[in-house]
Order: C-alpha cells, then sequence, then structure tokens
C-alpha cells in the first residue's frame, strides 16, 4: 500500500477552513507536478483529435495523491470548509477520481453511467461530445432534494457530458454546486454551457 502525507481532512471540512494549511503556493506546485505528467496522442480516437491522457497520474501513488490533495484544497477553500453531499462521477474516467475524491472528503459517490448499465429505475439523458453521441443515465433517486452535488471529470471539452449530468442530477431536485475537472480544452469553450461553477486545474489546447 503507498504511503500518504495528507492529513485525514474529514474533521477539517467540518470545522474552520483556517485551520487548514491549504496555501496558494501548495496548490500551485501540486499543478505544476500534474502538468507534467499528461500526455498527448495525436489523431486518437479519431483524425484531428489531440486526445489528452490522465493515465500517468493513476500510474504513480505520488501524483494520484496530489492530485486528490489539489480537488480537495479547492473544495475546502471554495466552500469554506463546508462538504458537498455528493460527489457525481461521469462514467468512465470520472470513476478515476470521484470514489477516493468523495472518501476523502466524507461524501456519498453516485456514477452517471452509460446506457444499460444501471439495474432499476433510471433517468436518461443524450449528450454529444467532441467525438461523438451517447446517452447517460443515473438510477432515479440516487440524488435527494438538496443534496449538495459537485460533479467531477476528468476533461471538460465541448462540454456535453458534464451537461449531461448536470440535467439529470437537476432534474432529481440536487443542488448542483459545480463541476471539476482535472484538464480544460479552452478552445471548445465548454464551460459555457453549463449551469454551475466550473473549475479546473490546468487548461490545454488553447
Ligand atoms: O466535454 P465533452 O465534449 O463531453 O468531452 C469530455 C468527455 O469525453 C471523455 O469521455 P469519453 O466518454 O469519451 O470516454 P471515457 O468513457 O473513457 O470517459 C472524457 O473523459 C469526458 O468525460
Ligand atoms: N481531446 C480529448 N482528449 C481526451 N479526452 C477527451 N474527451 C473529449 N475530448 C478529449
Ligand atoms: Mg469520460
Amino acid at each position: 500500500m503507498s504511503q500518504s502525507t495528507a492529513p485525514d481532512v474529514s474533521a477539517q471540512v467540518a470545522g474552520h477552513p483556517s485551520s487548514h494549511p491549504a496555501t496558494a503556493a501548495e496548490l500551485a506546485g501540486l499543478k505544476v507536478k500534474l502538468r507534467g505528467a499528461l500526455r498527448q496522442f495525436p489523431d486518437f480516437p479519431s483524425p484531428g483529435i489531440l486526445f489528452e491522457d490522465i493515465l500517468p497520474i493513476f500510474a504513480d501513488p505520488s501524483l494520484h495523491e496530489a492530485l486528490i490533495r489539489s480537488l480537495e484544497l479547492h473544495i475546502l477553500e471554495a466552500y469554506g470548509g463546508q462538504k458537498p453531499d455528493v460527489i457525481v462521477g461521469l462514467e468512465a474516467r470520472g470513476f478515476l477520481i470521484g470514489p477516493s475524491l468523495a472518501l476523502r472528503l466524507g461524501a456519498s459517490f453516485v456514477p452517471v453511467r452509460k446506457q444499460g448499465k444501471l439495474p432499476g429505475p433510471c433517468e436518461t439523458q443524450a449528450y454529444e461530445k467532441e467525438y461523438g453521441q451517447d446517452f447517460f443515465q443515473m438510477q432515479t433517486g440516487s440524488i435527494k432534494p438538496g443534496q449538495k452535488v459537485i460533479i467531477v471529470d476528468d476533461i471538460i471539452a465541448t462540454g456535453g457530458s458534464a451537461l449531461a449530468g448536470a440535467q439529470m442530477i437537476q432534474k432529481m431536485g440536487g443542488d448542483l454546486l459545480s463541476f471539476i475537472f482535472i484538464l480544460e480544452l479552452e478552445f471548445l469553450h465548454g464551460r459555457d454551457k453549463l449551469p454551475a461553477p466550473v473549475y479546473t486545474l490546468l487548461s490545454g489546447q488553447a
């Protein structure tokens, strides 16, 4: 098992933010570390797409820890020490981030899955992304009315995937606090179509 130097923040999330050792300098250092790990693959999965590969972050426990710590620092600062009730992750790469971030914060994790994977009654939402179309689903009732929700995913490109998640959460009465991504493809202006504040650790392909 890997060693983690991060403190247990579950108490600090509930407490006063000024007691947390969060600093802009710490976050800046973590971002530099994470930026250096990303890889790009031209023409994947189709011609003209420059694919941003975030998987090296998860291959290295210290980078993995840097990622979760960065997102945790942002949430602690953004919400004044209050924690969200639910972290929602978008299948598939959002599942790499969502559960560990939720655990760190003492929040629930709820998945958005591609159509046909979830049992029982579901909410369904069609969406378009940078290189295709698909349908997302959530189990009906997986978000309770009034719950404070943050959506996490690896990348925001056109914003279509994240918008679909937001639409299902809002249909169930969730209070969507924000969207959090590792990387933003700024030239696609995806954040402009999203109905809550957007935070991205890194920007790319401006
Ligand atoms: O902002 P958008 O244009 O919607 O694109 C961003 C989405 O595209 C990718 O998911 P994809 O479904 O392609 O692959 P995955 O199943 O590996 O997450 C990426 O992980 C984001 O979820
Ligand atoms: N350029 C890109 N790289 C990786 N994932 C993506 N999802 C949508 N666009 C992407
Ligand atoms: Mg995805």
